[in-house]
């Protein structure tokens, strides 16, 4: 039995410690570690993890495997302690972090030559956080990155990709820059700028305070991403602060740019301009689901309450949606789970999507 050391059981670590123990029950016995009591408590009641550990070291002293799902500035901390403790074997140990720049750095000076460091980064996640938003399937076709370090075997890098196998993602291995530098472009920098939009709107507010009011599709669709955690993105954007500051300048010339088309009236450039970002967002790849054709998913959030499934089945069927598959992926007692819906079109999904969200329903789908 491999032993899976999950340090910080929130929504990433929640979610990856949940599906190790359900994939891999027979091989690996799962455990945990949070420094919030109360995330530690509900990992144990709702069976997120077998078995708990009171310190981060008593976790180290057990573990075969070790992952780092904290924030980054505290994984870093922990890469430290790490190279500082003595053990009796080898550890082969992986994190999540979303910037990998600055962890590799502190990685390639581990001296320690029982600990072996295979950096990850899973490119899925929500603007929720903590235990409660933590899904099992949340990983399911996004592709997960790793970093191995200089001292990782190729073996070692397996073995994550075998632990990490249930997660049904797809695995890459990118330096810690390149990782960087593209996860800069579409996922840290997008960020601010949605932030800044929202900021943009608090400013106009006093004078126009029915701005939220028309807040409808569009503007809700762009700045989802401004609801996350404050802490996570500012950790976020300082780790990878050299590569945020190369964007904003680009983004700052290219407004520019746009305000001067704009001033002049150069509506054919305006247009190239649009059509351009429209054939790029449009061409953007699908997540494919293998050799098997497309499939329209919906994941629906759901209660433990009874005729929570006849509920959202009788919704579809008033709208003639059309379902070719449903599967409840995980339901334990009193707490939430989710059902996978499929339907036979896009158009379907989206329609379906609608009128769930019309009905108080959480919604997502893989666009
Ligand atoms: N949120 C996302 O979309 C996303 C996606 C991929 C990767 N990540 C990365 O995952 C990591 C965790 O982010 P998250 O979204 O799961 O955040 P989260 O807030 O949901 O979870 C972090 C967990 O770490 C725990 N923690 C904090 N300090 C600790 C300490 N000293 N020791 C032990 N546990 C501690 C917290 O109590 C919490 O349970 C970050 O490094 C982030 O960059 C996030
Ligand atoms: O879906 C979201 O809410 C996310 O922000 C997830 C997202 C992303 O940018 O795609 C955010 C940070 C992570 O490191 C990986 C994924």
């Amino acid at each position: 039995m491999r032993r899976v050391l999950v340090v910080g059981l929130g929504l990433i670590g929640g979610s990856l410690a949940k599906n190790i123990k359900y994939n891999q029950e027979n091989e690996c016995k799962v455990y945990g570690f949070d420094n919030l009591k109360s995330t530690l408590d509900y990992a144990v009641k709702y069976q997120l993890i077998d078995e708990k550990v009171d310190t981060f070291q008593q976790g180290v002293a057990v573990a075969d495997i070790i992952i780092l799902a904290t924030p980054i500035h505290i994984t870093i901390n922990y890469l430290e302690q790490l190279n500082k403790t003595t053990m009796d074997r080898k550890k082969i140990v992986t994190d999540v972090s979303s910037v990998k720049g600055s962890i590799m750095e502190v990685a390639e000076q581990l001296t320690n030559p029982n600990v072996s460091f295979v950096g990850g980064h899973p490119m899925a996640g929500s603007h929720k956080q903590g235990i409660e938003a933590a899904k099992s399937h949340l990983f399911e076709n996004a592709y997960y990155v790793l970093t191995p370090s200089i001292r990782a075997t190729e073996e070692d890098v397996q073995t994550i990709q075998h632990i990490l196998e249930g997660t049904k993602s797809n695995f890459v291995i990118l330096s810690g820059a390149e990782h960087d530098k593209m996860t800069g472009i579409v996922s840290h920098f997008p960020h601010l700028v949605a932030s800044s939009l929202v900021h943009q709107a608090i400013n106009w507010q006093s004078e126009y305070p029915f701005i939220p009011k028309l807040a409808a599709g569009g503007f809700r669709d762009i700045t989802r991403i401004a609801s996350s955690n404050p802490e996570l993105w500012q950790d976020i954007f300082f780790q990878n602060k050299e590569e945020m500051l190369i964007f904003l300048t680009d983004w700052i010339e290219e407004m520019k740019k746009v305000q001067g088309l704009l001033e002049t009236e150069r509506k054919e450039e305006v247009i190239a301009y649009l059509k351009q970002a429209k054939a790029y967002r449009d061409g953007l790849p699908k997540k494919k689901k293998g050799a098997i054709p497309s499939f329209y998913d919906l994941y629906v959030d759901i209660y433990d309450k009874p005729g929570e499934l006849y509920k959202v089945i009788k919704l579809l069927a008033e709208f003639e949606i059309n379902i070719t598959n449903i599967q409840i992926l995980e339901i334990r007692e009193n707490m939430t789970g989710v059902l996978r819906i499929t339907v036979q079109s896009e158009e379907g999904q989206l329609t379906a999507k609608s009128i769930l969200e019309n009905n108080g329903y959480e919604v997502s789908v893989e666009e």
